[in-house]
């Protein structure tokens, strides 16, 4: 909440000097008004006078002398909103008491919700990810359900809840639908989301300015703690410590956290060995690149969020293509609507080809059948000239129809050229790869764990 030209100048040289949580928790809730040589800071309740009065005031009113160039601002702080201030120009004689009481009321009587969601937290999630809009898939299943009992069992279902999987599946979406259904719960729940590198960042400037016990109280006095893509931990020690010691704390009372990675934890290196058994005693879930099923759900959904019709071939066309990952799924989609909202012409399927064209030519270079051929025999420790030969051991034909199996799914070859590819094989040695390859990886673990690792080391 910043309004007069002056404060935000102010604001904008306190960023470089105070941390994200400090400014969102006490700064950017002041309400600036310019009058006749007084800045009226208005905090929205006492709470937060108290302490911006206390720990801030002085540096304050250096900055705005700084600012303006001279000392002739005289800074003033109360409790007060700007619509209050809007009906009631006068600024009251003292400052931080008066008017106090009836301001609050205003704020109140406003706002529905209970003073304790004041912006002391800014939760900082993303309103459009929600469980309505997030599209379920056998990919997403199990961590579409996972988060939806968290977000109905806060602290108390699986604690911590751990998402793990590739990028652009739909970690951090589901994770926001969780803070955004415990706020629908409870319109007061103090639910923060951060990015890894915002936590380590903002622990740096609170030790650099002595506040690390401020920051530590802010962080353990959530109901939820969100934190995406845990990886950025590694190597960092300290942060490491501080982030064991508040998640120890949150968990022992039982608040809520939710994390993210693009990996398993105990496959991120550099990240301490107690964290990492500390992460697996809540519920620790993948998520998978998305089947072709569900990768056409998202982009009919996506198309009608933007009221858009589109058409089911021209679906299949681009969710065939585009396979990895549900962002660049939906950059593509976005690609082809904004032209066609250009030219004005109708989707189709030709139409579609034409606005993908250098984006698939791109990707029909990276993922060949030699490509696989290379990644899987690599992979299985075999040669490329196994998957060629008519050798017939399980540790060759095991590999060989796993990398048809890929073959079918990453490239736009036919089934007879990807029989060819791989020793002058029929078309039907193809489609009988392809069936047992989906029969495994509904029996077999490992072969799906192998499947997905190869399907992302290809396509990321
Ligand atoms: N099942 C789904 N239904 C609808 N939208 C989805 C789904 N999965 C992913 N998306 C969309 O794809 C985009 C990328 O998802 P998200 O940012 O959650 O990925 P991520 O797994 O957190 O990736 P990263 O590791 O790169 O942060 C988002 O716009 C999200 O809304």
């Amino acid at each position: 909440m910043v309004s007069s030209a002056l404060w935000q100048q102010c604001v904008a040289r306190l960023e470089s000097e105070l941390s994200e949580q400090q400014l969102n928790t006490w700064i950017r809730p002041l309400h600036a008004v310019e009058e006749e040589g007084v800045l009226r800071l208005l905090a929205p309740n006492r709470f937060v006078l108290d302490w911006v009065k206390d720990h801030f005031f002085q540096r304050i009113g250096q900055v705005v002398t700084e600012t303006a160039g001279h000392d002739d601002v005289r800074v003033s702080l109360e409790v007060g909103s700007g619509r209050k201030t809007a009906s009631s120009p006068r600024a009251p004689e003292r400052p931080d008491a008066g008017a106090t009481r009836s301001a609050e009321a205003t704020r109140e009587a406003a706002d529905p919700r209970p003073a304790a969601s004041s912006p002391q937290f800014t939760n900082n999630l993303n309103p459009n990810f929600t469980f309505v809009n997030f599209v379920e898939g056998k990919s997403n299943q199990l961590a579409r359900a996972a988060s939806l009992q968290v977000a109905s069992n806060v602290g108390k279902a699986y604690n911590p809840l751990f998402l793990y999987g590739g990028t652009g599946l739909g970690k951090t979406h589901l994770m926001h639908a969780i803070g955004n259904a415990m706020l629908d719960q409870n319109p007061a729940a103090k639910v923060v989301y951060l990015h890894s590198e915002r936590f380590v960042a903002d622990m740096i400037k609170a030790l650099q300015h002595n506040s690390i016990d401020e920051f530590k109280r802010y962080y353990r006095s959530v109901d939820a703690l969100l934190i995406d893509d845990i990886q950025f931990f590694a190597g960092k020690e300290r942060s490491q410590e501080e982030f064991f010691h508040t998640f120890n704390a949150l968990l022992e009372s039982q608040q809520q956290v939710i994390l993210t990675c693009d990996r398993y934890p105990r496959e991120v290196d550099g990240l301490e060995d107690r964290l990492k058994s500390r992460f697996g005693w809540g519920l620790t879930v993948a998520i998978e690149p998305a089947e072709l099923e569900t990768r056409v759900a998202i982009l009919h959904r996506k198309a009608e969020e933007s009221g858009v019709e589109l058409p089911n071939e021209v679906a299949f066309f681009v969710a065939k293509r585009i396979r990895s990952n549900i962002r660049e799924l939906e950059g593509a989609l976005r690609r082809v609507i904004a032209n066609a909202h250009f030219t004005g012409r109708p989707i189709t399927l030709d139409f579609a080809k034409e606005a993908l064209h250098d984006l698939l030519a791109l990707q029909d270079k990276l993922v060949t059948i030699d490509n696989i051929q290379k990644t899987v025999a690599e992979y299985y420790k075999i040669r490329v000239s196994d998957l060629h030969s008519t050798r017939r051991s399980r540790s060759i034909t095991r590999p060989r129809q796993v990398a048809m199996a890929l073959a079918k799914e990453l490239t736009s070859h036919s089934l007879p050229e990807i029989g060819k590819a791989f020793g002058g094989r029929d078309h039907t040695t193809v489609i009988h790869a392809c069936r047992k390859v989906e029969e495994l990886r509904e029996s077999d673990a490992r072969i799906n764990e192998d499947f997905v690792n190869l399907l992302r080391t290809l396509t990321s």
